[in-house]
């Protein structure tokens, strides 16, 4: 496998590479990522299943599309697909860690350009991607409601009914979303979709990244909603953010409503312990 990787290296960056005694790198749950280098280029590489092989495909283009707006570094995807029996994709590698305030400051300047970035008239994306390992579904919609009622509440209920989960006011969230997002009417924003402090980081010369995307165009605020729902981001990142564009009114309320999406998600992921907080954010919603 790590011959093939090589190879594909090598043909993307146009020089011989042959990557020495691959090196695991902890930090994600879902991919096993590797640091390779010949001893003087250096790459960052995530392997799977050959099946998943789709998951990078979007990855790497949620990246391109990110890297296109000039507005805030991702990581260089270098080339992805399946070599023996194991899909990966090849980035290039950074030397990350947690930056100063200066630098959350500036992450939040640039993460709110990105949002401010018009391309699409519509929500959703050219592909569905995933969410952890759970698809995420992008097919476009105008309405924004409907997009997050159908394919973000909806979808992640219809997965946890399937597999038992006790969510007794179901229908009555769903039934409450138009209401819980009237009079907010979102531009589309290429949003990260997957920002929790895991995903973004400031290299060793200070300049903000963010990475391992779940992209798609949506409400600029599911992503800052979930900055706040596993914590990482310094009051100087939103203090960055709020510089350039400020959160609307209400943004409270539906912050609740967009981390449940990724809170039920977990429940898909990861089982029964987060049915509990499920269930306390439908019912705090429920009371708006
Ligand atoms: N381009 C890169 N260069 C160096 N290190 C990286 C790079 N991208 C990510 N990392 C490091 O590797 C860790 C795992 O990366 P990443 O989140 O992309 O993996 P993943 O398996 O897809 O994760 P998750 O479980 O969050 O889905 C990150 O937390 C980060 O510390």
């Amino acid at each position: 496998m790590w011959k093939q990787i090589s190879d594909r290296i090598s043909l993307a960056i146009g020089e011989n590479f042959a990557a020495r005694s691959p090196r695991s790198v902890s930090g994600g749950c879902i991919n096993e990522g590797y640091k390779v280098t010949d001893g003087r280029l250096e790459f960052f590489v995530k392997i799977n299943r050959a099946d998943r092989v789709s998951m990078f495909e979007a990855e790497a283009a949620g990246l391109e599309q990110m890297a296109a707006t000039q507005t805030i570094r991702v990581p260089k995807p270098i080339c992805w697909g399946v070599a023996s029996d194991a899909s990966y994709i090849v980035l290039e590698w950074l030397n990350l860690g947690q930056g100063n305030t200066k630098a959350q400051r500036k992450m939040g300047r640039q993460l709110a350009k990105l949002h401010q970035y018009s391309g699409s008239t519509a929500f959703g994306w050219t592909q569905s991607n995933t969410i952890g390992s759970t698809p995420q579904i992008n097919y476009w919609k105008s309405d924004w409601i409907k997009f997050w009622q159908e394919h973000r509440i909806g979808y992640q209920l219809e997965l946890a009914h399937r597999q038992g989960g006790n969510f007794p006011q179901a229908n009555a969230i769903m039934a409450a979303i138009p209401q819980l997002l009237t009079h907010h009417e979102p531009q589309p924003s290429f949003v990260h979709g997957d920002l929790w402090g895991g995903n973004a980081a400031v290299t060793d010369e200070g300049e903000p990244v963010i990475f391992d995307p779940a992209a798609y165009w949506g409400d600029r605020e599911v992503d800052l909603a979930m900055t706040e729902l596993f914590g990482g981001f310094s009051s100087a990142f939103y203090a960055g953010y709020n510089e350039v564009a400020p959160v609307d009114a209400g943004y409270e309320r539906r912050k609740i409503l967009y981390n449940l999406y990724h809170i039920l998600n977990h429940y898909n992921l990861f089982g029964s312990g987060y049915a509990g907080q499920a269930n306390r954010m439908i019912e705090q919603l429920l009371q708006f």
